[in-house]
């Protein structure tokens, strides 16, 4: 590789904190704020010496021209009925956004009902979050612009398809729930902001309200009607029951846990002010989710006392923990990943077996099984069914297969599934590949499970590339998908694609996530790290072909090993990762995050931030021995107010200062985005824009040759 000259960041070394006795710079503390013109000027320094070489790779339409072509495959989601329609969301192959259509019955000739592709000349404004009114009568929905958290509501008559005049502004991390009588919506919301308010800007989002907004009037009229003024940090999830009679509010404080109250709606048949609110959870120790309810008694999801989940019943009417009742006991291996209520009596119950999906249907008075859905190995990333609807739809996923949607009717006997789509991707093979789950060992004897999927018949002496994707954290489970452009990766370039279900995840449940949070989060790299070796010793490929790729959590993930680490790895594709430890509650919805990374407030959980933080732990290659960097590709955009930039900034100012005047060959650059966010509603077109310079970087980085 050419040797780098990068651009000289100021540091300023008179910015020293002081944590807990322990004195630590922060001398690119001025690249934290988005709207001076020296960090503009970083960041033009940046993609001014990533763009060349990413544009120098001599296979750069090839990709850019597979992807395109593989990505163009019409994708589907479930039908879903709303009043007397169905709903479905389709996008023909290479549509920036995907359009919302109608029908008046599943055969009938579908119309488009909303397409968010008129809403910008770049597909850059996206739908997020859609919520119909019981009658189907009303659709609230959200829009977000250039990959924002922030969106705003708005309200449509469906016969029409006029919006009301109305926008609700100042929404984020919202739970929209209509009434029952399709006359209000209850909605959380920020107050008015004092600066900017875009997704370019960093303050802490606080003192969230739940409001309620009467349709067809201003937003100036809507009603607070819970809050929780002492706890600013808060977010306030509601949901008004299935029978319309409750709403169930549940606050959290972080990513896991909530508390539980309710509101006898009833009650309130003129909506004026705060709601009377009877709690039923009055600790943050696990996550109730409000599943379904028969009178008084609801059926809530919860890891109390069952770390693989639950469903339990709670009486509103008697609510106290000693009345309630398990209505289908945690599994002792499998996660009750989610439940939905079906045709009056009965549940769809979706279980995480080895990190492969189960579907189950229960009876939702007794919990017994009634009958197994069968699936293939693979994920359900899709559902639609409502508790007053006699039909379901899922959608199945898997390495291998781009999407197949299933249809139940339980007004046949016996309930069987029959297919109701299913996608292909033109001239893609499925027998030429092959899709496996391994076990292997991780550093303190842990048994990991990974997938690994690759050609068939792949030569097993290490000359292959390989792509060892991580998240490894919040709870959440990566299961099998699939993605054209691991596909590109798998048949251009011999590539092997391995994806380890590292401890902090879900996979296991509580005690999998447990495993991998504050003081345990070691194990996470550990597990990535081993991941890694594992692939080596089984000869699938070498270091110097092996990228780790992780986005957001899984960007730490990669960033914090590529420190820990470097020997393991050739390249390290880090995506609006979070790479400041220290610092990361100060900004929007950092704070949230303390429930796994903890916090450099609290002296204990300091040190151990200190330990892995990517920022603080960057060592240059020497002569003696430590090896230099992975070739390394942080990727981050100015929208990203989930994980905000300053983070990637900080980041790759001080990877490419340590490296000056050591003998690091490999590049250490950085690509900032216009327009773009921390991933959601991005717009195809950028999705393929990105995913093509990433398999440059590797290309360029690793000298891996493109098979037509
Ligand atoms: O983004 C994240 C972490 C992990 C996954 C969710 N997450 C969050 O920070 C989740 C943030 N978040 C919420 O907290 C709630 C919410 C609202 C009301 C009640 C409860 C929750 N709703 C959301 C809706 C859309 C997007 C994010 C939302 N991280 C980025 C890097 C580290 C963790």
């Amino acid at each position: 590789n050419m040797r780098f000259v990068y651009p000289e960041a100021r540091r300023d070394e008179t910015v020293v904190d002081d944590y807990h006795g322990t004195k630590i710079h922060d001398p690119y503390r001025w690249l934290e704020d988005p709207d001076s013109n020296e960090t503009k000027e970083f960041i033009e320094a940046q993609n001014k010496i990533t763009r060349p070489y990413l544009d120098a790779c001599p296979v750069k339409a090839d990709i850019n021209e597979r992807l395109t072509e593989l990505w163009n495959y019409p994708k589907y989601s479930c039908p879903f009925r709303r009043g007397d329609r169905y709903f479905f969301f389709k996008n023909t192959g290479l549509q920036n956004q995907n359009v919302l259509y109608v029908q008046d019955n599943l055969e009938g000739e579908p119309r488009v009902f909303l397409d968010p592709n008129t809403l910008s000349e770049d597909g850059t404004v996206a739908l997020s979050g859609t919520r119909f009114t019981e009658d189907g009568a009303t659709l609230a929905y959200g829009l977000s612009a250039s990959g924002s958290d922030w969106i705003t509501i708005h309200l449509k008559d469906v016969a029409t398809g006029e919006d009301y005049p109305e926008v609700l502004e100042k929404v984020k991390f919202a739970s929209m729930s209509w009434t029952k009588d399709n006359k209000g919506l209850f909605y959380s919301r920020y107050p008015d902001a004092t600066g900017k308010a875009d997704g370019s800007e960093t303050e802490v989002n606080r003192d969230q309200k739940l409001c309620f907004h009467r349709l067809n009037t201003p937003q100036s009229e809507d009603v607070v009607v819970v809050e929780f003024p002492d706890e600013p940090l808060w977010r306030i999830g509601a949901e008004v029951s299935d029978c319309g009679r409750y709403l169930v509010v549940s606050p959290v404080r972080d990513c896991r846990d909530n508390l539980l109250f309710f509101a006898e709606l009833a009650k309130q048949p003129d909506i004026t002010g705060l709601l009377p609110l009877t709690q039923i959870v009055h600790k943050f120790e696990a996550d109730y989710e409000y599943i379904t309810n028969e009178g008084s008694v609801c059926i809530f999801r919860t890891n109390k006392n069952a770390p693989n989940y639950q469903l339990i019943q709670i009486d509103l009417h008697n609510p106290a923990e000693e009345n309630w009742k398990t209505l289908i006991p945690e599994h002792p291996k499998d996660v009750l990943d989610w439940a939905s209520a079906v045709d009056n009596d009965k549940l769809v119950i979706h279980y995480v077996r080895d990190v492969k999906s189960v579907l189950q249907l229960h009876s939702m008075k007794t919990g017994e099984m009634i009958q197994t859905f069968d699936l293939d190995v693979g994920s359900i990333v899709g559902f639609s069914g409502k508790k007053e609807q006699t039909e379901i739809f899922y959608h199945f996923m898997s390495f291998l297969t781009p999407g197949i949607i299933y249809h139940v009717d339980f007004k046949k006997q016996p309930y069987k599934p029959t297919v109701f789509r299913e996608v292909k991707v033109k001239d893609f093979d499925a027998s030429q590949y092959e899709a496996k789950q391994v076990f292997y060992s991780s550093k303190d004897g842990t048994k990991i499970p990974m997938f690994i999927v690759s050609k068939k018949d792949l030569p097993r002496d290490g000359s292959n590339p390989a792509l060892l994707y991580g998240y490894g954290g919040f709870n959440i489970n990566v299961q099998p998908s699939f993605s054209v452009t691991r596909l590109v990766f798998m048949q251009h370039f011999n590539g092997v694609v391995a994806i380890p279900n590292i401890r902090g995840g879900g996979e296991y449940g509580e005690r999998w996530h447990n495993a991998g949070r504050l003081l345990n989060k070691q194990n996470v790299f550990d597990d990535f790290q081993a991941a890694a070796q594992h692939l080596v010793a089984e000869r699938y490929t070498r270091p110097a072909l092996l990228t780790a790729q992780g986005g957001s959590n899984g960007g730490l993930l990669v960033a914090a090993c590529a420190n820990q680490r470097p020997d393991l790895f050739g390249a390290a594709i880090i995506q609006v990762g979070v790479l400041d430890m220290l610092r990361f509650q100060k900004f929007t919805i950092g704070h949230a995050w303390v429930s796994d990374y903890g916090s450099s407030d609290n002296k204990t959980q300091f040190e151990y931030l200190l330990k892995y933080s990517p920022l603080h732990n960057i060592q240059p290659p020497d002569n003696a021995g430590r090896a230099q960097y992975p070739a390394t590709l942080v990727l981050s955009a100015d929208h990203d107010d989930r994980v905000v930039p300053l983070h990637s900034l900080k980041y790759i100012a001080a990877l490419q200062h340590a490296v000056t005047r050591a003998p690091q060959e490999r590049p250490l650059l950085a690509r900032f985005d216009t327009k773009a966010g921390h991933g959601g509603g991005k717009p195809t077109a950028k999705l393929i824009e990105e995913h093509t310079d990433i398999l440059c970087f590797m290309t360029q980085s690793l000298g891996l040759k493109f098979v037509k």
